[in-house]
């Protein structure tokens, strides 16, 4: 049969039309990178040639060479300027005023679908609809859980969440071993986001060592970003395997898989039986979701759960364990910090309520230095240029352009924060010179109409945490520094450096 296969004429004729489609691709390719290069409306903005030509660029710089897009851009702006062309529809911006040229409340622009769609899960969600109109008619049904109002009144959940930490500290303490910080506050910001998103306390917080399976699990998918966004196909991919086939492929993922289960389990549950929501205290993403016409498939209400878990996790945890690495590596600032908070927490047995934390001037401006020191988001969150075009930085843009700013950009400006690597909580005790507040450069939630849902829930988290671990306890970190605070872009910042270890003695009053 191979035989008169291989004599029939079938063979070479195959191989030709072979060689003549991937001649063409060749052909094809090498045609649009040179458009690309020199006559693509953006061919006079500078960047590296290779980026001009094709999106592959990209992908060979976060998955071949594993490095920081972010990073790079650093360079990139020191060697070509304010603009720079690292797509061949892309361009990225160094300068602070381009930031709020992008992202402002006036800008109703799209968020780029060939990174947004699929980077969390495949079915819409208010992270990946990336028209503005369609956004913001989620984002108004949720919003009011997470106004300030709102976060306000659900303070005490969050104070439990604390408290269970607090509880495993002191496991901790008792079994004379130090407890990994990092950890911890994933662990705590897991529960409070299950907690107040679901009505799910996801437990995480008493797991041995803060090893909460689902937490390992997260930092485990958080460097597959940089694929997922160059290979989009494999979450839809992913999408169609049954839970258990994908723990099969990757143990690794268990802890994840097991919060996907628990979760389709409570919306099929709810979906079933609405008055299930009646019994719950107080309000969450389902109760806004189920009232809301049309509702939300089981997968979409899922993978909405999910991404509130991706947001509301590393993001916070991330700027409480920047700030208390550098906090215990001053003892200027931790004493500083220490005194203001025995000051105005007395009694042991009588924590403030948040809003009088919030009032503490030191303690926020370390709030405020945590969260400029680890960014929030790391990678260029990139909108689209609608038709008609936009100046920035003082260019015309034409639309269709894909445009960004990462916020290390307007974080490490040393104009607006001098010495800008340097945890400095006293530079947001000043106004900034011209009068202008240094808060305007503050942009770890990021600005405008696609910024951060969670942001009240955030600070909350902070303030709360921080005034519990450094009114509640003696601490001294183990064989780390603020040199560990090393990251890859990974979207978010995935941490590299040396396990936070700290030791901790509690303050009996
Ligand atoms: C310190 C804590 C946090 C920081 C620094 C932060 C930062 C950000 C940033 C920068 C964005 C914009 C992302 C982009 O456009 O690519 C964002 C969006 C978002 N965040 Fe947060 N976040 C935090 C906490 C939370 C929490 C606690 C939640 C909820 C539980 C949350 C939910 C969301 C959602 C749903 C979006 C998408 C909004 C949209 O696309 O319209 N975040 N966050």
């Amino acid at each position: 049969m191979l035989r008169l296969l291989a004599e029939s004429s079938l063979v070479p004729s195959l191989s030709r039309y072979g060689l003549a489609m991937l001649a063409s691709i060749v052909v094809w390719t090498l045609g649009k990178a040179l458009y690309n290069i020199y006559f693509h409306p953006l061919s006079k903005f500078p960047g590296p040639r290779m980026a001009a030509a094709t999106e592959w660029w990209q992908a060979w710089l976060e998955i071949v060479e594993a490095k920081s897009l972010c990073l790079t851009l650093v360079d990139l702006h020191a060697q070509y300027g304010d603009i720079v062309r690292i797509g061949p529809d892309e361009l990225h911006f160094s300068k602070p005023s381009a930031y709020h040229e992008i992202y402002n409340a006036k800008n109703k622009w799209r968020k780029n679908p060939a990174f947004y769609r699929y980077i969390v899960s495949p079915s819409e969600s208010t992270f990946s609809t990336c028209e503005y109109d369609r956004a913001k008619k989620r984002r108004d049904v949720i919003t009011p859980i997470f106004s300030r109002k709102s976060i306000i009144s659900m303070q005490d959940l969050v104070q439990g969440c604390i408290d269970n930490m607090c509880a495993n500290i002191d496991k901790h303490i008792q079994e004379k071993k130090p407890f990994d910080f990092l950890r911890a506050f994933r662990c705590c910001a897991l529960d409070t986001v299950t907690s107040l998103c679901f009505a799910k306390d996801a437990h995480a917080t008493s797991e041995p060592g803060f090893r909460a399976p689902i937490g390992e699990a997260m930092d485990y998918t958080l460097p597959l970003t940089p694929i997922m966004k160059h290979f989009p196909t494999i979450q839809i991919i992913m999408n169609y395997l049954s839970p258990d086939v994908i723990a099969w492929l990757s143990p690794q993922l268990g802890g994840y898989i097991n919060l996907r289960k628990t979760l389709d389990a409570q919306v099929e549950e709810i979906l079933r039986d609405p008055d299930v929501l009646a019994r719950v205290e107080h309000p969450t993403i389902y109760h806004a979701f189920l009232g809301h016409d049309p509702v939300p498939s089981v997968a979409e209400l899922r993978d909405e759960a999910l991404v509130y878990v991706h947001a509301g996790t590393d993001t916070s945890s991330d700027a409480l364990a920047a700030g208390t690495l550098h906090v215990l590596a001053d003892p200027a600032v931790h004493a500083r910090l220490r005194a203001e908070l025995d000051a105005a927490w007395p009694r042991l047995d009588e924590p403030p309520r948040y809003e009088a934390l919030e009032a503490l001037p030191y303690l926020t401006a370390v709030v405020k230095e945590s969260l400029r020191t680890s960014h929030g988001v790391v990678h260029p969150m990139t909108r689209v240029v609608p038709d008609g075009g936009a100046a920035i930085s003082g260019a015309f843009v034409p639309g269709g352009t894909i445009v960004a700013e990462s916020n290390i950009f307007v974080h490490w400006d040393a104009t607006l924060f001098p010495e800008p690597r340097a945890f400095r909580p006293e530079r947001w005790l000043a106004k900034a010179k011209d009068g202008e507040s240094l808060d305007n450069w503050l942009v770890p939630f990021s600005k405008g109409p696609r910024s951060c849902i969670g942001i009240n829930l955030g600070y909350c988290e902070i303030y709360m945490t921080y005034a519990n671990l450094f009114r509640k306890y003696d601490l001294r970190l183990e064989g780390v520094g603020p040199e560990d605070w090393k990251w890859r872009d990974c979207y978010l910042p995935h941490y590299l450096g040396r396990d936070m270890k700290v030791w901790a003695t509690p303050r009996l009053s």
